[in-house]
């Protein structure tokens, strides 16, 4: 089994540069089946979830290359082929094939996704839109039967904000007849990145980043270029990793507008930060205060950073409380960081943090990706060597993790691949 091995106890100091945003780029991915000509993203981040979904539009007969960070793809001989199982499993946002695929051939089969496991992740807001758009959805084992004769404009509240049930239901909604207009939407910058991908298809969008987007569906998608916005969680962990055991870290390659949370809270901390055009610095820190966190749909503080955010405040003098109001079951890395001497209990949607604490180097699990950051932050942290299993998760979300970090002070390297998970990892 493979493991990240961590020496703790090394300042960090020097510039990362952050890559492109995960949960943009697992959305705009899809949303090139639903063009006519190649389209090409540039600046995609080299985490497995790219890869997959690299992998998932060849097994629909795309024609993908993908060099660097930037992926081609060629949509014109896709066909509407079933995805029951297999790597649709792996990820979460292989349900943007749905919206993508009903959007162009009006039916898919798509397996129920993958993912972290954060306690129940419903997609009954994802399958009301598309029903509001005339098509008829049904659960089969499993897989997602959608189908519709025509897609028409549909006026959708979502009962609950949800990032993908919106994404998905723009996808669909570019290629139907007539105006749809989404109501109580998500604002997150992702939605405003792929309305804008969208866009330069040809694509009629407005209000992308507000609670109401009215979409007019067209006949026809063309191919375009687009740039990826960068990482905010990516770029919100290593803040986070500044304030914990940074001499001085440069955060290049970031929207500071898209942090404003997670500043405002690490400033409350006595963490010192300034925001430049599209970097931020954080200073080398002392004598931390606690603070209080409630994770909230964008703008408020991201439920991915919350996780993170629970091993700074170890740190730092007196009672933190984190509470998780979008998955109050994400509480996995709460056990994990005890084995490193964490003062922290979990009370309902709550953990509760006495600091501050020396943290010590452990044998810690990743459960999901922002819990293996949280422990990796963590092993940076402590006395001694912390060994992270779990990194299927990790890769997930983190291109680089390990160079970006050793080039920033950190003493950490991957060990114990065996020959058949090498294999497995090359045909994955
Ligand atoms: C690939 C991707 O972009 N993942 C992000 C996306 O996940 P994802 O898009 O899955 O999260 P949502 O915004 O949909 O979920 C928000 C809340 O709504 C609930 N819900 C959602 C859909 C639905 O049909 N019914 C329902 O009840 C969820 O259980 C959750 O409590 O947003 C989450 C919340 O910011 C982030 O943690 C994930 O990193
Ligand atoms: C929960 C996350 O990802 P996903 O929705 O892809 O599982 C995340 O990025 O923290």
């Amino acid at each position: 089994m493979e493991k990240l091995m961590i020496a703790g106890g090394y300042p960090l100091k020097g510039t990362v540069r952050i890559s492109g945003a995960k949960n943009s780029a697992v959305a705009l991915i899809p949303a090139t089946i639903l063009a006519d000509s190649p389209v090409t993203i540039e600046g995609l981040p080299d985490i497995s979830d790219v890869q997959i979904l690299k992998g998932l539009l060849e097994e629909i007969g795309g024609t993908v290359q993908l060099s660097e960070n930037d992926m081609t793809v060629d949509p014109s001989s896709m066909i509407s082929m079933p995805l029951p199982n297999g790597k649709v499993k792996k990820l979460r946002a292989s349900y943007y094939l749905m919206g993508a695929m009903l959007g162009r051939f009006k039916k898919a089969v798509i397996g129920l996704p993958g993912g972290c496991h954060l306690g129940p992740r419903p997609i009954d807001q994802h399958i009301k839109g598309f029903e509001a758009l005339g098509a008829t959805v049904t659960n089969e084992q499993g897989a997602i039967y959608l189908r519709a004769d025509e897609l028409r404009g549909a006026r959708i509240y979502l009962d609950v904000v949800s990032v993908g049930a919106t994404i998905n239901i723009m996808l669909a909604a570019v290629r139907a007849k007539g105006r749809t207009i989404i109501e109580n939407a998500a604002k997150e910058p992702e939605i405003i990145d792929v309305a804008t991908l969208l866009s330069n298809m040809g694509a009629k969008i407005k209000g992308a980043g507000t609670d109401v987007i009215r979409i007019d569906g067209v006949e026809e998608l063309h191919g375009c270029r687009h740039t990826i916005i960068p990482d905010r969680i990516e770029a919100g962990t290593y803040l986070i990793l500044g304030a914990a055991v940074g001499e001085g870290l440069l955060l290049d390659n970031i929207i500071p507008q898209h942090l404003e949370s997670l500043i405002a809270k690490l400033r409350e901390m006595g963490v010192e930060v300034e925001t430049k055009d599209d970097q931020v610095f954080v200073g080398k820190s002392s004598g931390l205060k606690a603070v209080d966190i409630k994770t909230l749909v964008y703008p408020g503080f991201p439920t991915d950073l919350q996780q993170p955010f629970t091993s700074l405040l170890t740190k730092a003098e007196g009672t933190s409380m984190v509470t998780d109001t979008i998955y109050g079951a994400r509480f996995k890395h709460i056990d994990e960081l005890r084995r490193m001497n964490a003062n922290i209990k979990v009370e309902g949607r709550s953990a509760i943090i006495n600091g501050p604490v020396k943290l010590q180097g452990a044998k810690v699990k990743a459960s999901d990706l922002r819990a293996g950051a949280a422990l990796v932050i963590a092993g940076l942290m402590s006395e001694g060597i912390t060994e992270v299993t779990g990194l299927e998760h990790i890769d997930r979300g983190y291109s680089h993790l390990v160079e970006k970090l050793n080039g920033l002070g950190a003493t950490i390297w991957r060990e114990g691949l065996t020959k058949e998970e090498i294999e497995q990892l090359k045909n994955a």
